[in-house]
């Protein structure tokens, strides 16, 4: 921690979105932290005009709890109407709330929602923060983890098409992933050790290899050498019937195969209030666990709930990751 107060890096994302309308919610929310919008203020409404602008070599004297790192926009904003020309824009929001967490300016960053479709027709191939993140942060295998309550989902892939997700599951991949994921759970969620669930790829988790191959040649394999290492693994298991309660019970964790394998169950039971947290990389990155929602920008309707925890957990993580 840089300072008494952990200084958190915000990026409001798609600023034809909901994410800049949701800044607002969070001024006076976090008193205990430094909260610095990277932003165009332009996109910010009244906040971006009354709010003081964040000195980095000033900030252990500041006593304001949110301040603003200007970046410009490329062109006026509508809401609700992208605009390929402003996505350099929410890039470069990325790239300098990067550049100040990996040189201690802030403790860590949470991002508003992007779209990534705009992104791609502006000509910048863009898969998703998690993949631009590690990136820019040479970390070799971000690992993405939705986390609503006591409900943590891990996933081994995340932003491929479906098609290309057989492939993608090597026992190399697994044991990346396994490994951070373990190791991750017990530096920031305390857990020693964690107790993770994984799931099989096909059906029935493959049925005994009478539905696919994945799990007899990839999965257990990788589960049996990485249970050698002291991982408390259980797997893998039928997708379907894993997300039960009284699996869920006696689990920390569950990891999935692929996106839709794994987030639909995150967000049917915590929409709203739960996070997306990047592991695998060498700082700390929060998110929300919504889109732009372009069909409510502009209106001030649209909930804050998941960029309040997203936050809230941040700050969390700066204290238990010392
Ligand atoms: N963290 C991120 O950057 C992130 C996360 C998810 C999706 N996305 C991107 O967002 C874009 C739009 O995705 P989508 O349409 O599938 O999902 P979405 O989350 O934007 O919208 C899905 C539905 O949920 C509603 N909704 C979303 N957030 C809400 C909020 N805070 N309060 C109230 N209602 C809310 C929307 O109005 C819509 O009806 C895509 O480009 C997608 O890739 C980005
Ligand atoms: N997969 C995320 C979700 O469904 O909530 C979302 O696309 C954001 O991913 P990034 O954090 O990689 O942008």
């Amino acid at each position: 921690m840089t300072g008494q107060r952990p200084c958190i890096a915000i990026t409001p994302g798609e600023p034809a979105g909901i994410g800049p309308e949701l800044i607002t919610h969070l001024v006076d929310a976090f008193p205990a932290a430094r909260l610095v919008i990277v932003a165009d203020p332009a996109v910010l409404g009244d906040l971006g005009r009354d709010a003081p602008l964040f000195d980095p070599d000033a900030r252990e004297q500041t006593a304001d709890s949110l301040t603003l790192w200007p970046v410009p926009l490329a062109q006026s904003v509508q809401p609700g109407r992208l605009d390929p020309a402003n996505a350099p824009y929410v890039l470069e929001t990325l790239r300098t709330a990067v550049e100040g967490c990996l040189s201690g300016v802030f403790d860590a960053m949470v991002t508003g929602p992007v779209h990534k479709g705009v992104i791609n027709e502006s000509g910048q191939a863009f898969t998703g923060h998690t993949e631009f993140l590690a990136a820019l942060t040479d970390a070799p295998t971000p690992v993405m983890m939705l986390v609503a309550d006591t409900l943590r989902v891990a996933l081994v892939t995340t932003h491929l098409p479906l098609k290309d997700v057989p492939a993608a599951i090597t026992r190399e991949r697994l044991t990346a992933v396994l490994r951070i994921l373990d190791a991750d759970l017990r530096r920031f969620y305390g857990l020693r050790p964690p107790r993770i669930l994984v799931t099989g790829l096909n059906p029935h988790a493959g049925e005994g290899g009478h539905m696919g191959q994945e799990e007899i040649a990839v999965i257990e394999p990788t589960l049996a050498s990485l249970r050698d290492e002291g991982l408390t693994l259980t797997g893998p298991m039928p997708a379907d019937t894993l997300f039960t309660p009284h699996h869920l019970a006696e689990a920390d964790a569950v990891l999935a195969m692929y996106h839709d394998q794994g987030l639909p169950v995150l967000k049917h039971a915590g929409f709203g209030r739960a996070v997306n947290v990047t592991l695998g990389l060498p700082i700390i990155r929060t998110s929300v666990d919504h889109g732009t929602a372009l069909d409510l920008a502009g209106q001030h309707r649209a909930d804050a709930g998941s960029l309040k925890a997203a936050v809230t957990e941040a700050i969390r993580m700066t204290q238990a990751g010392r």
